[in-house]
């Protein structure tokens, strides 16, 4: 089990455990049972895969109660073949969030990643997939309360796989509209069909008391402080619980437009420029997509390439690029950009987005040098990259925890551990110093994370000094659209709980230095 994840050592009191002896086939312990990994389910030890005996043979039949409660569209055939022994009680939506919950906590497989390798999730159509990435994104949004109110049911650890099936029952009957006796029908269904059927009843069990409990098994709960994993709540400091408290929420979906592009209907304007639209809109459907009216790109994260205030004809290096929202910015400013990406399918992202927006430029290559207004693309390390000559700034929009960007991707909250900083900040330290070697003396660098880290934000800007490069404050002038993001040294900072009433905004660090 991931640390940070609920245990038995959060046990509250109230509630009545299921005892060992409900479950209904008898004796069935973690002791004894092992995980096929291939086939992603519990068999007793010993069984051959394959094997249809295999716990209950993965009982391919929801039960009456299940049918009766079935909130799903059934039968769509997307279980089928997958091992996932889905026939008539196929539910894509639930096996693929169970796919992306489970990848998350026992691998650390990112959501996104675990959406495209579910094998539910091939041959599911658009609709069911949109349902399972929010059933998934909620599990693991309210996980430390969902995990707390399973708590007094639970007399032991269940093993993982039906952690996560009791957790998207919670997450269906507390948090999500669905109906308490579909929530709970359609989580026994999802237990059979991968192979849990000995705990069915278990199942049933806990989220019966959970849905008769309804809302009250919430009270008391402090439900920002369990969601977020301890270490992280400690490194947030002051800034937890407001940040806690918008990760609890959907975030939006922020456009940037084009100069004199019109804003696609319901679309609000914010202060920065952005324009919002309610969360869970699909964005290539909206009027003007195709044709590059604009991009995909959070509030906060507008504002790292804003602040390097890019000047026409400038030549200007993004290091970090794709998908490339930043790069858009900088080349529409009139800049000649060449964008720097290390991962090839990133980069093919970010050529698609460029060929859509038409700043596509031609001087793809090695050295190449982005013409004015236009974009030339790099695939390689960005650390080892040198310009024909320098430049007169660099845009480092540096690999990072992501731990800013928790409220549209919840996994970050479970994925990154503490260890995982320190060969992050190595690597932005590396980034840094290649950066610094690119400027023409008095070139500009805008350094920045989407991260919540201090590690990765103040005490990155602190190296950077460090390396020779001298602060560039930004101005409250500047900011004037946001002044709460503005720090006493002349950083942004930004976290999800700044303009709350509006639906939040990323964390983002960014600090902007000279070369001597
Ligand atoms: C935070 S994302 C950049 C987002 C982008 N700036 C935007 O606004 O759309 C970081 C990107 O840097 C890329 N990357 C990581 N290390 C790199 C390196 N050493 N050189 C070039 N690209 C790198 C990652 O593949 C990823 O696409």
């Amino acid at each position: 089990m991931p640390r940070g994840m609920p245990r038995g050592g959060w046990r509250r009191g109230g509630g009545r455990a299921i005892s060992t002896g409900e479950w209904r086939r008898p004796g069935p312990r973690v002791a004894g049972w092992t995980r096929d990994r291939q086939a992603g389910r519990i068999m007793k030890q010993g069984a051959a895969r394959g094997n249809g005996k295999a716990v209950a043979g993965a009982a391919a039949g929801a039960d009456a109660g299940a049918r009766a409660g079935r909130g799903a569209r059934a039968g769509s055939g997307a279980g089928a073949g997958t091992g996932t022994g889905a026939g008539a009680g196929a539910d894509p939506t639930r096996d693929i969030a169970f796919d992306i919950v489970l990848g998350v906590l026992e691998h650390r497989r990112m959501l996104e990643t675990g959406l495209e390798q579910s094998p539910a999730a091939r041959g599911a159509d658009a609709r069911d997939r949109a349902a399972a990435h929010r059933l998934a994104a909620t599990v693991l949004r309210r996980m430390g309360t969902a995990g707390m109110v399973l708590e007094p049911f639970l007399k032991k650890e269940p093993p993982l796989p039906v952690r996560v099936v009791l957790l998207i029952g919670v997450a269906q009957i507390l948090f999500l509209d669905t109906p308490a006796h579909a929530a709970v029908g359609t989580s026994v269904s999802l237990a059979r069909r991968r192979g849990l059927a000995p705990f069915a009843g278990l199942v049933n069990a806990v989220l019966r008391r959970v849905s008769q409990a309804g809302p009250a098994a919430l009270d008391g709960l402090d439900q920002a402080r369990l969601d977020v994993p301890p270490w992280l709540w400690s490194a947030w400091g002051d800034l937890a619980r407001p940040v806690a408290e918008a990760l609890g929420r959907e975030a939006p979906l922020d456009l940037t437009l084009r100069p004199g592009a019109e804003p696609p209907p319901g679309g609000v304007g914010l202060p920065g420029g952005t324009v919002r639209l309610p969360a869970g809109t699909r964005v290539a459907e909206l009027p003007g997509y195709a044709e590059g009216a604009f991009w995909v790109q959070d509030a906060a994260a507008a504002l790292p390439a804003r602040l390097l205030a890019a000047r026409p004809g400038e030549r200007i290096a993004d290091l970090c690029a794709a998908p490339g929202g930043k790069t858009a910015q900088l080349a529409l400013a009139g800049a000649a950009v060449t964008a720097i990406e290390r991962e090839p399918g990133r980069m093919a992202r970010l050529r698609e987005n460029l060929e859509r927006l038409g700043l596509a430029g031609q001087g793809v290559g090695e050295q190449g040098a982005g013409e004015m207004g236009r974009v030339a693309t790099v695939l390689g390390d960005a650390a080892a990259w040198r310009p024909e000559s320098p430049l007169d700034a660099v845009l480092l929009d540096a690999p990072c925890s992501a731990t800013g960007t928790a409220r549209r991707h919840p996994d970050v909250l479970w994925i990154k551990r503490p260890r995982d900083l320190a060969a992050l900040t190595e690597g932005q330290d590396r980034l840094l110093a290649a950066a610094r070697d690119m400027l023409r003396p008095g070139g500009r660098l805008v350094y920045a994370v989407c991260s919540l880290q201090p590690e990765e934000g103040p005490q990155r800007a602190r190296a950077a000094e460090a390396m020779g490069l001298r602060p560039d404050p930004f101005t409250p002038e500047e900011l004037a659209f946001l002044p709460e993001a503005l720090t006493p040294e002349g950083w942004l900072r930004t976290h999800p709980g700044m303009w709350a009433e509006q639906g939040g905004m990323d964390g983002f660090f960014a600090a902007r230095f000279r070369r001597a």
